[in-house]
């Protein structure tokens, strides 16, 4: 298992979004998922998500594909714990029971271990509370990146938006030289 990173957030507080375009917790993406998470203890993050109109497969009930997106998301926020930019290499869900419209998905995320750039993580997600009902479980490998990762593949005009955001900058260059 890994260190929690001497700079992660303290339990409890809220992380926030990394970008505010990103589709999982971004507040200015206007379809997004709007994720909310909050750093637990130790390397865990509990997350919750809550399903829209907007984010149906069947009649009332949410698409696979959305609560994959918030699995993927919740498991993504484990990286301010560790304190080091990663992306997802591989993520594998079980869809247990169907989740409604207007239902809350409460996920608990925690990581499973580290073997070198290797991250390895799992979650749960709740419906009727954080100790309610199994709706679905994921498991996934992230890999860490340098920052380079983004500004070498992202669209130009986007990174240069993101670069041009002060706090976003100093957020990305914290992740650099404290890695
Ligand atoms: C400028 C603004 C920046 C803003 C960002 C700042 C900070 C971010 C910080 C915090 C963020 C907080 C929350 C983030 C939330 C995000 C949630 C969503 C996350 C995503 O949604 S992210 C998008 C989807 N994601 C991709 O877009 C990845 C595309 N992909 C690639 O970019 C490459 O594929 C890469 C980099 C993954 C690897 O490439 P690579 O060349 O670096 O490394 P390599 O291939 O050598 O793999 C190294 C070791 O991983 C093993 N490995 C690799 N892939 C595997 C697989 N699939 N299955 C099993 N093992 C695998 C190898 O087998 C080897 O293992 P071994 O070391 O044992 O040999």
């Amino acid at each position: 298992m890994p260190p929690r990173a001497e700079q992660a957030p303290a339990p409890g507080t809220r992380l926030g979004s990394h970008y505010d375009q990103c589709f999982g917790c971004g507040p200015q993406h206007p379809q997004g998922l709007r994720l909310d998470a909050v750093a637990g203890e130790g390397l865990t993050v509990d997350a919750e998500f809550t399903v829209e109109a907007h984010h149906q497969g069947g009649p009332g009930l949410a698409h696979g594909g959305i609560l994959t997106a918030a699995m993927d998301e919740a498991l993504g926020t484990l990286n301010w714990l560790l304190h080091t930019p990663a992306v997802t290499g591989r993520l594998e869900t079980d869809f247990v029971r169907p989740v409604p419209v207007d239902t809350v998905l409460h996920i608990r995320a925690r990581v499973t271990g580290m073997h070198g750039r290797k991250i390895y993580s799992a979650a749960e997600g709740r419906i009727g509370g954080p100790d309610g009902p199994l709706a679905i479980r994921a498991q996934a490998l992230f890999i860490q990146v340098k920052l380079e990762h983004f500004t070498t593949h992202g669209r130009p005009e986007d990174i240069k938006k993101a670069m041009d955001d002060r706090d976003l900058f100093e957020r990305a260059r914290a992740f650099e030289v404290n890695p």
